[in-house]
């Protein structure tokens, strides 16, 4: 466990007296703001004008348009949606960027399937937190914080390492853990994770659940109840203690369901479409797809996103959670579909 490391192990002085723009201020953007800015660094803005300038104002931010803020900043973490990144960068970033700066990323989708390329005089890291931006930000409140990742992608200055584990540092990870990785690694594992697992697998597994149980004629708001609500307090669960800490809790009649049934659902077969994902990650193609899908005018990614917030899981569940005050109201709800995209 050495490898991981925590508060303890790092130096805050290396990041200290440079000024960091952070590009951006949506879910990692704000989180990356307030924590840094509460961790003693000196933090400004860069954003287009819109709701998020209007936000990062609100917050007391200083906020310039893009390409002021790279000038006038040291180090430059780019938290834009990874599609829009490529055009900012070329418009208003590289430009401005200027010898000995750094260059940060949350995620290496660009730098790993080479929509941006750096020039050979910046330092190019990536700092990316495993965990929602609005967690981020809620568990550096509370104390606590979200595990990061770091790489080095090319390290000009000779300090690239030392400021990459103080900015992680800033935005509070020193205190879940902090893994050394490369921008390969972190891309993949990070594509797939939200793919076959964290997003894409378990949105699967509990409306394939829900639909189950509902055409079974079993009532919504028992399914709702039975494989959305419950969920959270099984991960729960799961986060704090691991399977054994789950098994601990639940009942041995489920215990012993898990073990027969578990493997009927999830079994070699998903395995191989996962890997089916993984190569396709691997390769490039989902990368190509996503950046032509933009291009598009994201045709298809409207047209699911549309219908999946009608699924009956939604309408049930958005009834139901307002009958529950103590549940927390979502963080925001994203109006993807009205986003602005890149053409180019
Ligand atoms: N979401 C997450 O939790 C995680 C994200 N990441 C990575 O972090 C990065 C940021 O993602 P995320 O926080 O989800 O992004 P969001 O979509 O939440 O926020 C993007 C921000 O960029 C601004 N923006 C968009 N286009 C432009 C533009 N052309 N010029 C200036 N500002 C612009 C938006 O402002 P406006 O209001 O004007 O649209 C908004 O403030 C990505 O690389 C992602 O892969 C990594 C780990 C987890
Ligand atoms: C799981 C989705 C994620 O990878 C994340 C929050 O870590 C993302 O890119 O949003």
């Amino acid at each position: 466990m050495s490898k991981v490391l925590y508060e303890k192990d790092i130096q805050k002085e290396v990041l200290q007296g440079k000024k960091i723009a952070v590009i951006g201020y949506g879910s990692q953007g704000h989180a990356h703001a307030l924590n840094l800015r509460e961790s003693g660094y000196d933090v400004v803005i860069g954003l287009r004008a819109g709701k998020s300038q209007q936000k990062a104002e609100e917050d007391g931010f200083t906020v310039y348009p893009v390409a002021e803020a790279v000038s006038e900043s040291d180090v430059i973490m780019i938290l834009l949606p990874d599609e829009n990144q490529k055009q900012v960068y070329e418009e208003s970033i590289k430009p401005n960027l200027a010898a000995g700066n750094a260059l940060v990323f949350a995620h290496g989708f660009n730098v790993h399937f080479s929509q941006i390329v750096p020039p050979s005089d910046v330092d190019v890291f990536l700092v990316a937190p495993k965990g929602p931006g609005h967690l981020v930000r809620r568990t550096y409140e509370s104390g606590a914080g979200v595990p990061a990742l770091y790489g080095v992608y090319q390290d000009y200055t000779g300090s690239a390492k030392e400021l990459a584990l103080a900015y992680a540092q800033g935005i509070g990870a020193g205190r879940a853990g902090i893994l050394e990785t490369s921008f390969q690694e972190e891309t993949e594992t990070d594509l797939f994770g939200e793919q076959a697992v964290l997003c894409g697998g378990v949105t699967s597994l509990v409306k394939a659940g829900f639909e189950t149980l509902t055409e079974a004629g079993y009532q919504p708001e028992v399914a709702y109840f039975e494989c959305m609500h419950e969920l959270k307090l099984i991960v729960d669960l799961l986060y704090e203690g691991g399977l054994e800490n789950m098994r601990y809790s639940i009942s041995d009649t489920a215990q012993w369901g898990d073990f027969v049934s578990g493997p009927r659902v999830v079994n070699e077969d998903t395995k191989a479409r996962m890997k089916d994902v993984l190569t396709d990650i691997q390769t490039g193609k989902f990368a190509k797809d996503w950046i032509l899908e933009n291009q598009a005018g994201r045709p298809q990614f409207n047209a699911i996103n549309a219908a999946e917030n009608k699924h009956q899981i939604e309408t049930v569940g958005r009834e139901l959670r307002d009958l529950m005050p103590f549940v927390k109201q979502p963080i925001q709800t994203k109006q993807k579909e009205v986003k602005q995209h890149v053409t180019n």
